[in-house]
């Protein structure tokens, strides 16, 4: 089976059409039974920010009535204190509701997620998935269904109350002066206008050069970590750590000049910016103007007061529009998966007459412009072995995919029983076709467990006469639990191994046509014989289509099938192709003295398991 990824390519991510829509999920119609909370949140946030200016405003008050001449007024004085105090609560009171309201919302979009997402990852074809998307879609439902967490959480509250708090304060600020107001503005003017000069083209550059020295470090250690085993055993671990050591090097050159470049506009910022920029400007306006005569002494304190928290907003886009942007990336992330187009699934699903496979005029690609199979036609009866061999690349591991429906074809039908895979309902298709490939998959559940997949009820007998059958029982015998050891935890099993297991999982299922790749990659001698053995003892009705790799398997086969280039390039009984002395028997030939020297090579041992 060849490992390149077929998600990218037969995705065939189109957009949703009208009637698929319904039935499809998506964000909006995901966010939408959240939107009374979201708006909670937000809502209880700008009340909590808002209520919490009254202390300042109450300070104001308190300066401006302790510093009027004459007596102070007792009263007045308390019901400012009072109200400053009822103002801090109540922002207590509502930013603890929003941010508790927020957290609930959070649990709930998360987990609406990932059933969104197992949902739909139970109706994407059976071939998009592989190891390495196997690998990103385990970022997808963990780490991209967190990361929005600040998104519904935090940042929009947070947002909008950075802007609200401001804008509130800039009013009340201009009811009082407006000159004094305009000065305040001033560092805020200036953080603005340092914009523009963090995105000037020598500064993007450098921005695109980080990027590029960040990826290329991130690369040369991926390189450095996986391939280390190879390098080592080459005698090239210099060379590797050189090339790892020189991609940091340079890295660091790069970060200089990135940082040299944005360091001083970034200070710039944070410095006019920061409170004691802001007194200063407003201490040194409010001097003019009170020298001048334009401003009250006691006005000058709610500048002070509310002036520091105008810089809120610039600060808040930064570290607010980051945060957003990241959760914003995740969404798309998890968006993709939840878009790949499913099988389609019958409303009314066909039954199938017997178990006849046939494919008509069946043809594939993974790509739209490369056919990997072109127009196949084969019959596959019950009671029968097929076997398909050819060379490699030729399209076997695709043509035999396509029976379990690990995609559609692009052209043609494959028929089961007389109805065509896509008129079938999934759980006939697999309770019908059971499949055993070399990227074997198990589970971190018991060993009878694992082979009792398709059949959970199954008697320990049948677990064991299955077990038997594939050959694998001496050797969970011989794991500390027996059958009841868990796979990944008290059973390491080999590649053969787990193999067996997969076939005996297959065995069980006793489903009535069997799909098989009988894989080089782990095959060793009890792997190979149990295969055979299977083969030769499945019952007398079942429809078998084997990839044959061992020449034994061709020869007990009833029918072997030649694949070239994705055609069919001669059929027939094994004896017969031999006689014909074609294309199949100058394939036996090599086949045969490939197995010669191999033989030679390893002393007449064939290869043993390697761990797994
Ligand atoms: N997931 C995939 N995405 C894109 N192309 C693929 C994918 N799987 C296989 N191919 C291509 O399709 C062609 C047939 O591959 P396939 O694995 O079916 O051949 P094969 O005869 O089984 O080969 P082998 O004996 O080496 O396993 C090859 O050219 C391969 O590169």
């Amino acid at each position: 089976m060849n490992a390149i990824d077929p998600a990218a390519t037969r995705e065939r991510s189109k957009p949703l059409s009208e009637a698929d829509s319904a039935a499809k999920p998506s964000m909006g119609r995901l966010l939408r039974p959240f939107a009374g909370s979201f708006a909670a949140v937000v809502i209880f946030q700008v009340i909590g920010a808002l209520a919490g200016l009254a202390p300042l405003l109450a300070v104001v008050e308190l300066g401006r009535t302790l510093l009027a001449p004459g007596p102070v007024d007792r009263d007045h004085v308390w019901s400012v204190v009072i109200a400053g105090a009822v103002g801090l609560f109540v922002r207590l009171l509502f930013t603890a509701a929003s941010s508790g309201i927020g957290h609930i919302l959070d649990g709930k979009v998360q987990l609406s997620f990932r059933r969104l997402l197992a949902e739909q990852l139970g109706r994407v074809p059976i071939g998009w998935f592989s190891r390495r998307r196997t690998g990103e879609l385990a970022k997808v439902v963990g780490e991209d269904v967190s990361a929005v967490h600040p998104f519904i959480a935090h940042t929009p509250g947070e947002l909008v109350s950075a802007f609200v708090v401001p804008l509130a304060s800039l009013i009340y600020l201009f009811t009082i002066n407006w000159k004094l107001t305009l000065i305040t503005l001033i560092p805020v003017v200036l953080a603005i206008a340092l914009v523009p000069l963090m995105m000037t083209p020598t500064r993007l550059r450098e921005q695109e050069e980080f990027d590029t020295a960040m990826g290329r470090i991130s690369s040369s250690v991926i390189e450095f970590v996986q391939g280390i085993a190879v390098v080592k055993a080459f005698g090239g671990s210099s060379r590797a750590h050189r090339k790892f050591l020189t991609a940091a090097d340079e890295f660091v050159g790069t970060f200089n000049r990135w940082v040299h470049g944005i360091s001083t506009i970034a200070a710039g910022m944070q410095l006019v910016l920061s409170p004691p920029f802001v007194m200063l400007a407003v201490l040194i306006g409010g001097t003019a103007l009170i020298t001048g005569g334009d401003l009250a002494p006691a006005d000058l304190l709610p500048f002070l007061l509310l002036g520091l928290g105008l810089t809120a907003p610039v600060a808040a886009l930064g570290h607010g529009f980051d945060e957003m942007q990241a959760a914003g990336r995740a969404v798309g992330r998890i968006k993709e998966v939840l878009e790949v187009e499913p099988l389609p699934e019958p409303a009314h699903p066909a039954v199938p007459q017997g178990h006849r496979v046939e494919l008509r005029d069946v043809r594939f690609g993974y790509e739209e412009d490369r056919e990997v199979l072109r127009g196949i036609d084969l019959v596959l009866e019950p009671g029968t072995v097929t076997a398909i061999v050819g060379p490699s690349g030729s399209g076997k591991s695709t043509l035999v995919q396509l029976l379990p429906r690990f995609f559609d074809p692009t052209h043609g039908s494959v028929l089961l029983g007389g109805v065509d895979l896509r008129e079938l309902g999934s759980r006939e298709l697999y309770r019908t076709v059971s499949f055993v490939f070399q990227d074997v998959r198990l589970l971190r559940a018991t060993v009878a467990e694992n082979i009792a997949l398709a059949v959970p009820h199954a008697d320990q007998e049948a677990v064991t006469r299955a077990a038997r059958l594939a050959n694998i029982h001496d050797r969970i015998l011989e794991l500390p639990r027996g059958y009841d050891s868990v796979i990944g935890e008290d059973a390491g099993l080999s590649g053969g191994e787990a193999q067996r297991i997969a076939l005996a999982r297959a065995l069980l299922a006793d489903a009535p046509v069997l799909v098989l790749d009988e894989a080089t990659a782990f095959a060793d001698p009890q792997t190979e014989q149990a295969v055979r053995r299977a083969l030769a003892t499945l019952g007398s009705d079942r429809t078998t289509l084997v990839i044959a790799h061992r020449l034994e398997t061709i020869a007990d086969a009833d029918t072997v099938v030649m694949l070239e280039d994705g055609q069919i390039v001669e059929r027939g009984r094994p004896a017969e192709l031999l006689a014909r002395g074609g294309k199949f028997a100058a394939f036996w030939q090599s086949h045969q003295s490939a197995v010669a020297d191999e033989i030679e090579i390893h002393g007449g041992v064939l290869q043993g398991d390697e761990p797994r």
